[in-house]
């Protein structure tokens, strides 16, 4: 499992980098900071891309988280807001996801419909050059719309726990390809009482299956009790 921690401070959304340089982390044993975009791995259009949206280097959570999860490991990486870590789950989704099928390949569940849709948008515009198809599935809108994208192929679903779990048993959200799930903010989602929801999503999804942390809170570690028997020690 790869540990990657920071000093906490406040927890609004932004729209700026927080200054890598006045953070404090910890990560598991033999996990080094790669520090250009070019050194990770990720393939050209993908880069393109990145480099298009802006982004000349890696955030500090990027440089050392990025590595593990594209080379398939579990992991757990907590950060404070504004450090990155939304980008870095729609730079590694996009690196994971194989475009030449159309079947969900990725999940990413969020506490709440707004961090789903602006994951959804953040892959759509990194993942500009390799035509990715996202799709934000989040409670308050049309269920028709869900059920005509979902049909119509999607690469990665963004989604809130309730209505990603409808759209699975309503078998529309077909989960044979996913081979990473994402739990965003899984600190905010525990606490919520979004566990069972998760829980019941989790039992349709493949046993061969990568699962990504993200936190705020230390607290995860404990949270998600028996989950943690699965990771790897990175
Ligand atoms: N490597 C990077 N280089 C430059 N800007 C970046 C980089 N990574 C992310 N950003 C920008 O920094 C801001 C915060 O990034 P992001 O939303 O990914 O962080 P976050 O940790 O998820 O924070 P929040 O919870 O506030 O959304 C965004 O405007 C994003 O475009």
């Amino acid at each position: 499992m790869a540990g990657t921690s920071v000093v906490p401070a406040n927890r609004g959304r932004r729209n700026t980098m927080v200054d890598d340089e006045k953070l404090v982390f910890e990560t598991s044993k033999g996990v080094e900071p790669i520090m250009t975009f070019d050194q990770m791995g990720i393939k050209d259009d993908l880069l393109r891309g990145i480099y298009q949206h802006g982004f000349e280097k890696p955030s500090a959570i990027q440089q050392r988280a990025v590595r593990p999860i594209i080379e398939g490991r579990d992991v757990i990486a907590q950060a404070q807001s504004g450090t990155g870590k939304t980008s870095m789950i729609a730079l590694t989704v996009c690196q994971i996801v194989d475009t030449s099928s159309r079947e969900v390949q990725a999940l990413i569940l969020s506490p709440t419909r707004e961090l789903a849709a602006q994951t959804e948008k953040q892959i759509l515009a990194i993942g500009d050059f390799i035509s990715i198809q996202a799709h934000a599935c989040i409670g308050g809108k049309s269920v028709g719309e869900d059920i005509r994208k979902l049909e119509n192929g999607v690469h990665v679903v963004s989604g809130t726990p309730g209505r990603v779990c409808d759209m699975i048993k309503r078998r529309t959200l077909r989960t044979r390809a996913i081979k990473l799930l994402i739990l965003d903010e899984s600190d905010e989602m525990l606490s919520r009482g979004f566990k069972d929801q998760i829980y019941d999503v989790y039992r349709y999804l493949p046993p061969e299956l990568q699962v990504l942390y993200l936190s705020f809170l230390f607290i995860v570690y404990y949270a998600v009790g028996p989950t943690l028997t699965r990771y790897a020690t990175v």
